[in-house]
Protein backbone atom coordinates (compact mmCIF):
# COMPACT_ATOMS: atom_id res chain seq x y z
CA UNK A 1 0.00 0.00 0.00
CA UNK A 2 1.72 3.61 -0.83
CA UNK A 3 1.40 6.16 2.15
CA UNK A 4 -0.12 9.65 0.20
CA UNK A 5 2.53 12.18 0.17
CA UNK A 6 1.80 15.40 1.18
CA UNK A 7 3.44 18.86 0.72
CA UNK A 8 6.14 19.18 2.57
CA UNK A 9 6.64 22.62 4.20
CA UNK A 10 8.88 21.51 7.22
CA UNK A 11 7.43 24.42 9.36
CA UNK A 12 3.74 23.50 9.32
CA UNK A 13 2.45 21.48 11.77
CA UNK A 14 2.00 18.06 10.80
CA UNK A 15 -1.54 17.82 12.92
CA UNK A 16 -3.64 20.88 13.13
CA UNK A 17 -7.26 20.69 14.57
CA UNK A 18 -9.24 23.78 14.68
CA UNK A 19 -12.36 24.79 16.81
CA UNK A 20 -12.90 20.86 16.14
CA UNK A 21 -16.76 19.92 18.21
CA UNK A 22 -17.68 16.51 18.55
CA UNK A 23 -20.93 15.22 19.85
CA UNK A 24 -21.35 11.25 21.19
CA UNK A 25 -25.28 10.75 20.80
CA UNK A 26 -26.66 13.16 22.48
CA UNK A 27 -23.74 14.60 24.56
CA UNK A 28 -21.06 17.86 23.50
CA UNK A 29 -17.90 16.17 24.21
CA UNK A 30 -15.06 18.84 22.41
CA UNK A 31 -15.87 22.31 22.26
CA UNK A 32 -13.86 23.71 20.17
CA UNK A 33 -10.27 22.00 19.90
CA UNK A 34 -7.15 24.24 19.02
CA UNK A 35 -4.19 21.70 18.70
CA UNK A 36 -1.13 21.83 17.02
CA UNK A 37 1.15 19.07 16.64
CA UNK A 38 4.68 20.27 15.37
CA UNK A 39 6.64 17.95 12.52
CA UNK A 40 9.03 15.78 14.19
CA UNK A 41 8.75 16.33 18.06
CA UNK A 42 6.83 14.84 20.50
CA UNK A 43 3.18 16.27 21.47
CA UNK A 44 2.20 15.76 24.92
CA UNK A 45 -1.98 15.68 25.59
CA UNK A 46 -2.61 15.87 29.32
CA UNK A 47 -5.61 17.01 31.25
CA UNK A 48 -7.59 15.28 34.09
CA UNK A 49 -10.14 12.34 33.62
CA UNK A 50 -12.99 13.09 31.18
CA UNK A 51 -11.12 16.10 30.10
CA UNK A 52 -11.88 14.98 25.96
CA UNK A 53 -8.52 13.50 25.48
CA UNK A 54 -9.25 9.82 24.20
CA UNK A 55 -12.15 11.67 22.14
CA UNK A 56 -9.68 13.83 20.64
CA UNK A 57 -7.47 11.15 19.63
CA UNK A 58 -10.54 9.31 18.20
CA UNK A 59 -11.86 12.31 16.14
CA UNK A 60 -8.53 12.63 14.49
CA UNK A 61 -8.94 8.93 13.70
CA UNK A 62 -12.49 9.71 12.29
CA UNK A 63 -13.71 7.45 15.00
CA UNK A 64 -15.98 9.65 16.03
CA UNK A 65 -17.31 12.55 13.63
CA UNK A 66 -16.15 16.18 14.20
CA UNK A 67 -19.24 17.82 14.10
CA UNK A 68 -17.68 21.55 13.37
CA UNK A 69 -13.92 22.57 12.73
CA UNK A 70 -11.04 21.26 10.92
CA UNK A 71 -8.37 18.79 11.45
CA UNK A 72 -5.65 18.95 9.13
CA UNK A 73 -2.86 16.13 8.51
CA UNK A 74 0.16 17.52 6.40
CA UNK A 75 -1.91 20.26 5.29
CA UNK A 76 -4.65 18.20 4.00
CA UNK A 77 -8.08 18.33 5.01
CA UNK A 78 -8.98 14.78 6.84
CA UNK A 79 -12.20 15.66 8.38
CA UNK A 80 -14.59 13.78 6.71
CA UNK A 81 -12.66 10.82 5.64
CA UNK A 82 -12.80 7.01 6.72
CA UNK A 83 -10.76 6.09 9.36
CA UNK A 84 -9.16 3.69 6.91
CA UNK A 85 -8.04 6.82 4.62
CA UNK A 86 -6.52 8.56 7.35
CA UNK A 87 -4.42 5.32 8.76
CA UNK A 88 -3.42 5.14 4.46
CA UNK A 89 -1.60 9.21 5.16
CA UNK A 90 0.65 7.22 7.36
CA UNK A 91 -0.94 8.12 10.95
CA UNK A 92 -0.95 5.05 13.29
CA UNK A 93 -3.02 4.68 16.56
CA UNK A 94 -2.60 2.78 19.57
CA UNK A 95 -5.66 3.24 21.62
CA UNK A 96 -6.13 2.37 25.25
CA UNK A 97 -7.49 -0.84 25.05
CA UNK A 98 -3.70 -1.62 22.97
CA UNK A 99 -5.97 -3.57 20.12
CA UNK A 100 -4.49 -7.03 20.62
CA UNK A 101 -5.65 -10.61 19.43
CA UNK A 102 -5.44 -12.43 22.66
CA UNK A 103 -5.78 -15.31 21.34
CA UNK A 104 -3.10 -14.84 18.46
CA UNK A 105 0.88 -15.48 19.03
CA UNK A 106 2.83 -12.28 19.03
CA UNK A 107 4.03 -13.28 15.37
CA UNK A 108 0.78 -13.27 14.03
CA UNK A 109 -0.35 -10.33 15.77
CA UNK A 110 2.75 -8.50 14.11
CA UNK A 111 1.92 -10.16 10.44
CA UNK A 112 -1.54 -8.75 11.06
CA UNK A 113 -0.84 -5.06 11.62
CA UNK A 114 1.77 -5.28 8.78
CA UNK A 115 -0.34 -4.29 5.60
CA UNK A 116 2.06 -5.23 3.07
CA UNK A 117 2.83 -8.65 4.68
CA UNK A 118 1.46 -12.06 4.60
CA UNK A 119 4.02 -14.32 6.90
CA UNK A 120 6.17 -12.95 8.99
CA UNK A 121 9.36 -13.61 6.37
CA UNK A 122 7.82 -10.78 4.43
CA UNK A 123 8.30 -7.87 7.23
CA UNK A 124 10.89 -6.16 6.43
CA UNK A 125 13.89 -7.66 7.71
CA UNK A 126 15.93 -4.43 8.71
CA UNK A 127 12.67 -2.69 10.28
CA UNK A 128 11.54 -5.93 12.76
CA UNK A 129 15.27 -6.35 13.81
CA UNK A 130 14.96 -2.72 14.89
CA UNK A 131 11.72 -3.56 16.63
CA UNK A 132 13.03 -6.52 18.37
CA UNK A 133 15.94 -4.41 19.51
CA UNK A 134 13.66 -1.64 21.20
CA UNK A 135 10.98 -4.23 22.54
CA UNK A 136 13.51 -7.44 22.81
CA UNK A 137 10.05 -9.30 24.72
CA UNK A 138 8.36 -9.06 21.08
CA UNK A 139 11.12 -11.35 19.74
CA UNK A 140 11.39 -13.59 23.08
CA UNK A 141 7.88 -14.45 23.03
CA UNK A 142 7.12 -14.41 19.36
CA UNK A 143 5.67 -18.08 19.20
CA UNK A 144 3.82 -17.37 22.48
CA UNK A 145 -0.09 -16.25 22.49
CA UNK A 146 -0.23 -12.31 22.90
CA UNK A 147 -2.93 -12.60 25.98
CA UNK A 148 -0.55 -14.58 28.42
CA UNK A 149 2.16 -11.38 28.31
CA UNK A 150 2.00 -9.12 30.85
CA UNK A 151 0.64 -5.39 30.74
CA UNK A 152 4.10 -4.09 30.22
CA UNK A 153 4.74 -6.71 26.95
CA UNK A 154 1.26 -5.99 25.97
CA UNK A 155 1.68 -2.40 25.41
CA UNK A 156 5.05 -2.79 23.92
CA UNK A 157 3.40 -5.29 21.37
CA UNK A 158 1.21 -2.41 20.90
CA UNK A 159 3.48 -0.05 19.54
CA UNK A 160 5.74 -2.37 17.42
CA UNK A 161 2.53 -3.49 15.73
CA UNK A 162 1.97 0.57 15.05
CA UNK A 163 5.81 0.72 13.65
CA UNK A 164 6.41 -2.74 11.63
CA UNK A 165 5.19 -0.20 8.69
CA UNK A 166 6.80 3.25 8.22
CA UNK A 167 4.61 6.00 10.17
CA UNK A 168 4.62 9.12 9.61
CA UNK A 169 2.64 10.32 12.62
CA UNK A 170 2.07 7.53 15.92
CA UNK A 171 -0.55 8.56 18.48
CA UNK A 172 -1.19 6.50 21.55
CA UNK A 173 -3.68 6.78 24.26
CA UNK A 174 -1.64 6.46 28.06
CA UNK A 175 1.37 4.61 27.01
CA UNK A 176 2.80 4.38 30.31
CA UNK A 177 -0.49 3.14 32.34
CA UNK A 178 0.21 0.84 34.51
CA UNK A 179 3.61 0.10 33.67
CA UNK A 180 6.48 -0.53 36.23
CA UNK A 181 9.28 2.23 36.45
CA UNK A 182 11.95 -0.48 34.32
CA UNK A 183 9.61 -0.69 32.02
CA UNK A 184 8.09 3.21 31.39
CA UNK A 185 12.26 3.74 31.27
CA UNK A 186 12.26 1.18 27.83
CA UNK A 187 9.47 2.78 26.63
CA UNK A 188 10.56 6.11 26.97
CA UNK A 189 13.70 5.03 25.11
CA UNK A 190 11.85 3.92 22.44
CA UNK A 191 9.78 7.01 21.84
CA UNK A 192 13.13 8.59 21.49
CA UNK A 193 14.53 5.99 19.19
CA UNK A 194 11.45 6.67 17.25
CA UNK A 195 11.69 10.62 17.16
CA UNK A 196 15.29 9.88 15.78
CA UNK A 197 14.14 7.86 13.33
CA UNK A 198 11.62 11.49 12.39
CA UNK A 199 8.40 10.08 13.69
CA UNK A 200 6.32 12.88 14.53
CA UNK A 201 4.64 11.79 18.43
CA UNK A 202 1.67 12.43 19.85
CA UNK A 203 0.85 10.91 23.50
CA UNK A 204 -1.97 11.41 25.85
CA UNK A 205 -0.47 11.12 29.41
CA UNK A 206 -1.85 10.75 32.61
CA UNK A 207 1.83 10.46 33.96
CA UNK A 208 3.33 14.24 34.49
CA UNK A 209 6.82 12.56 34.94
CA UNK A 210 6.54 10.41 31.87
CA UNK A 211 5.12 13.80 29.92
CA UNK A 212 8.23 15.59 31.44
CA UNK A 213 10.58 13.17 30.33
CA UNK A 214 9.67 12.82 26.56
CA UNK A 215 7.90 15.95 25.90
CA UNK A 216 8.91 18.41 23.41
CA UNK A 217 5.47 20.26 23.38
CA UNK A 218 2.27 20.28 25.44
CA UNK A 219 -1.11 20.78 25.48
CA UNK A 220 -3.72 20.56 28.23
CA UNK A 221 -7.39 20.08 27.92
CA UNK A 222 -10.38 20.54 29.95
CA UNK A 223 -14.05 20.72 29.80
CA UNK A 224 -13.38 19.67 25.82
CA UNK A 225 -11.09 22.36 25.27
CA UNK A 226 -7.49 22.76 25.02
CA UNK A 227 -6.69 25.12 27.97
CA UNK A 228 -2.95 25.84 27.40
CA UNK A 229 -0.31 25.01 25.04
CA UNK A 230 3.55 25.43 24.91
CA UNK A 231 7.13 23.96 25.31
CA UNK A 232 7.02 21.42 27.89
CA UNK A 233 9.82 22.76 29.45
CA UNK A 234 8.25 26.00 30.59
CA UNK A 235 5.34 24.22 32.08
CA UNK A 236 7.86 21.56 33.61
CA UNK A 237 9.84 24.64 35.81
CA UNK A 238 6.32 25.94 36.66
CA UNK A 239 4.55 23.94 39.31
CA UNK A 240 2.06 26.43 40.29
CA UNK A 241 0.93 26.32 36.59
CA UNK A 242 0.94 22.82 36.70
CA UNK A 243 -0.70 22.46 40.26
CA UNK A 244 -3.60 24.91 38.53
CA UNK A 245 -3.50 23.60 35.06
CA UNK A 246 -3.71 19.71 36.41
CA UNK A 247 -4.92 19.67 39.97
CA UNK A 248 -5.37 16.78 41.62
CA UNK A 249 -3.86 14.96 38.67
CA UNK A 250 -0.19 15.89 39.95
N1 LIG B 1 -19.09 6.52 24.30
C1 LIG B 1 -19.37 7.54 25.10
N2 LIG B 1 -20.66 7.86 25.42
C2 LIG B 1 -20.94 8.91 26.20
N3 LIG B 1 -20.02 9.72 26.76
C3 LIG B 1 -18.74 9.45 26.49
C4 LIG B 1 -18.33 8.36 25.64
N4 LIG B 1 -16.98 8.37 25.58
C5 LIG B 1 -16.56 9.40 26.33
N5 LIG B 1 -17.61 10.05 26.88
C6 LIG B 1 -17.53 11.21 27.78
O1 LIG B 1 -16.76 12.20 27.13
C7 LIG B 1 -15.96 12.90 28.09
C8 LIG B 1 -14.53 12.88 27.63
O2 LIG B 1 -14.06 11.53 27.66
P1 LIG B 1 -12.59 11.12 27.18
O3 LIG B 1 -12.48 9.65 27.29
O4 LIG B 1 -12.32 11.77 25.88
O5 LIG B 1 -11.71 11.84 28.29
P2 LIG B 1 -10.19 11.63 28.65
O6 LIG B 1 -9.63 12.99 28.82
O7 LIG B 1 -9.54 10.74 27.67
O8 LIG B 1 -10.28 10.94 30.06
P3 LIG B 1 -9.66 9.57 30.63
O9 LIG B 1 -8.28 9.93 30.99
O10 LIG B 1 -10.54 9.30 31.80
O11 LIG B 1 -9.78 8.56 29.53
C9 LIG B 1 -16.20 12.23 29.43
O12 LIG B 1 -17.14 12.99 30.15
C10 LIG B 1 -16.80 10.90 29.05
O13 LIG B 1 -17.67 10.44 30.05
Amino acid sequence: MTTATAHTDSAAPLLELSGVHTHIAAYHILHGVDLTVPRGEVTMLLGRNGAGKTTTLRTVMGLWRASQGTVKFAGQDITRLATPQIAGFGIAYVPETMGIFGDLTVRENMVLAARSARTAAQIDAERLAWIFRLFPAVEKFWNHPAGKLSGGQKQMLAVARAIVEPRELLIVDEPSKGLAPAIINNMIDAFDQLKKRGVTILLVEQNINFAKRLGDNVAVMDNGVVVHAGRMQALAQDEALQRSLLGLAL
